[in-house]
């Protein structure tokens, strides 16, 4: 993913400031303008990126920090400070109510995704316990109909559209009223691609709006137009009230950044990106944590929205208890892989994870990654002696040195869980400061020291489980929260 190496760039900038023995004036140019390299050459504003620049150098006047002060940390945190304020528009996107009916309208440029991420839309939401429905409104490209016909069938969401019928108003309403009546509470309208030039396909556009009078008119993007999107959103804004936006194709071009950032400066939320062709590629945009994860910081929150998608609810407890036994086997590491696998992409779970950065898991290799994981075996590990070991080989049409290698991975886990031991598992609404201590201190056992380090050690650690963990993510984390 390019937004990776953008990420990894940064991060690598802030790295070789903190491995200088002495952090003056010369160390902290460098770093910002290898910073600054990499926001343009990912397309982003140079205005917006001299902005940055000024500012951080504002906020962090070397000479005025007095010794003592952490001044990679204080750095480190103004970097980050300022990327959020790139990227967040300060204004939230309208959120639709689960049970009540919603009427989502997409618009877009031609060719920009739009009709394959209003099934990653429905689909996200279905997954999530929504009932979506999908209708076809695009009756300038041929195709688009059997398209968005051909998507839906796939993830099993119902859709509504016509061969025949050539006005896209008509379809549209019938279409709403059709799934209002089903007790839809996401209708989701696919509209034709235009460009802003088109006046007759713009006016058509703004009667499609008029007539199903939407929640929510969604602008789709794709990535690759860079910091034109400014000009394009404006244009769409013009004719029809857009209170969001998907950027597309966030998987494939190198200006990526300068996208988000453009439409950030048009005020509009970025409330998803896609990032590939397949349903699941698609993430939920979020500043503060798409920033920490652009560069290596993580995303608990994302990672805990995750579990909850995948672990049923019933089997936390239990689960967590074991882990807190120190009880770790092999049956309880091959379900949690299953379960891992369900998350989606391996890439972009592991993206989450503080310390790991998709840089690490590239795309081509996730499915490498992912044969390895499920060809795990739920046997007793003490019985694992040389004669079973070239059985499983045998049986699973494995390698003896990958059976050998998954054993290794097996006492690797069960060792970092052993640890664990004594873990305090609060009570629904039970996050106490004390717990949240006291399971930092266990976590920081677990982590490799490198992604430790880069969290700040165990005072980086708490604090980090302070702000983005927070006491509904923790306690998803050990079993409670009702979602
Ligand atoms: N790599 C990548 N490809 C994407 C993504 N989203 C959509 N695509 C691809 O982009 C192409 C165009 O997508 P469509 O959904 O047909 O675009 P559209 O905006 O509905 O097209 P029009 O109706 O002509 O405006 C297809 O090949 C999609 O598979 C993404 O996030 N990443």
């Amino acid at each position: 993913m390019v937004l990776a190496q953008l990420g990894g760039s940064i991060s690598r900038a802030i790295q070789q400031m903190s491995n200088a023995t002495i952090i003056d004036e010369k160390v902290l140019n460098d770093c910002l303008n290898e910073i600054t390299r990499a926001l343009l050459q990912s397309d982003v504003q140079f205005k917006l990126v001299r902005d940055m620049q000024t500012n951080i150098k504002k906020i962090v006047n070397l000479d005025d920090l007095a010794a003592g002060h952490n001044k990679r940390k204080i750095i480190q945190q103004a970097i980050f400070n300022e990327l959020c304020k790139m990227l967040d528009p300060g204004k939230p996107s309208f959120t639709p109510k689960k049970g009540k009916p919603s009427v989502i309208m997409f618009v877009g440029l031609q060719g920009s995704g739009k009709t394959t991420t209003c099934t990653k839309y429905a689909y996200y939401h279905q997954k999530k316990g929504w009932k979506p429905a999908l209708v076809c409104a695009d009756t300038f490209r041929a195709g688009a109909f059997d398209q968005l016909k051909q998507n839906a069938t796939k993830a099993k969401i119902p859709f509504y559209g016509s061969y025949t019928e050539s006005d896209p108003v008509r379809i549209a309403v019938e279409g709403v009223e059709t799934f209002k009546k089903e007790n839809c509470d996401l209708i989701i309208v696919d509209t034709s691609g235009r460009h802003k030039q088109e006046a007759a396909l713009f006016e058509e556009m703004r009667q499609v709006s008029e007539a199903t009078k939407p929640d929510l008119v969604i602008f789709v993007m794709d990535s690759s137009i860079g910091q034109a999107a400014f000009d394009q959103a404006q244009a769409f804004k013009q004719s029809v009230s857009v209170g969001a936006v998907i950027v597309t194709k966030m998987d494939g071009h190198a200006k990526g950044g300068g996208a988000l950032s453009a439409v950030a400066a048009t005020k509009s939320p970025v409330i998803f990106i896609g990032t590939g062709e397949h349903m699941d590629e698609f993430e939920v945009f979020d500043v503060k944590p798409f920033v920490s994860r652009l560069l290596g910081m993580g995303d608990w929150s994302g990672f805990m929205d995750k579990i909850h998608e995948v672990v049923p609810m019933d089997q936390q407890p239990e689960l967590l208890q074991k882990l807190s036994e120190g009880n770790f086997t092999l049956r309880i590491m091959y379900e949690q892989f299953q379960n891992i696998l369900k998350m989606g992409p391996i890439g972009q779970v592991f993206s989450m994870l503080p310390g790991f950065s998709a840089e690490l898991m590239p795309k081509g290799r996730e499915k490498e990654s992912q044969a390895k994981i499920k060809q795990l075996d739920s046997s007793n590990p003490k019985l694992m002696n040389d004669s079973r070991i070239m059985r499983i080989a045998r049986g699973s049409g494995r390698q003896v040195r990958e059976v050998m290698e998954m054993m290794e991975e097996y006492k690797r886990l069960a060792k970092i869980w052993s640890k664990m031991k004594g873990l305090k598992i609060p009570k629904k609404g039970e996050m106490s400061a004390l717990s949240r201590n006291m399971n930092a201190q266990h976590m920081s056992k677990v982590l490799p020291q490198q992604m430790l380090k880069q969290i700040g050690g165990v005072g980086g650690l708490q604090s980090l489980m302070k702000q983005m963990g927070s006491a509904k993510d923790m306690m998803g984390m050990f079993g409670g929260g009702d979602n």
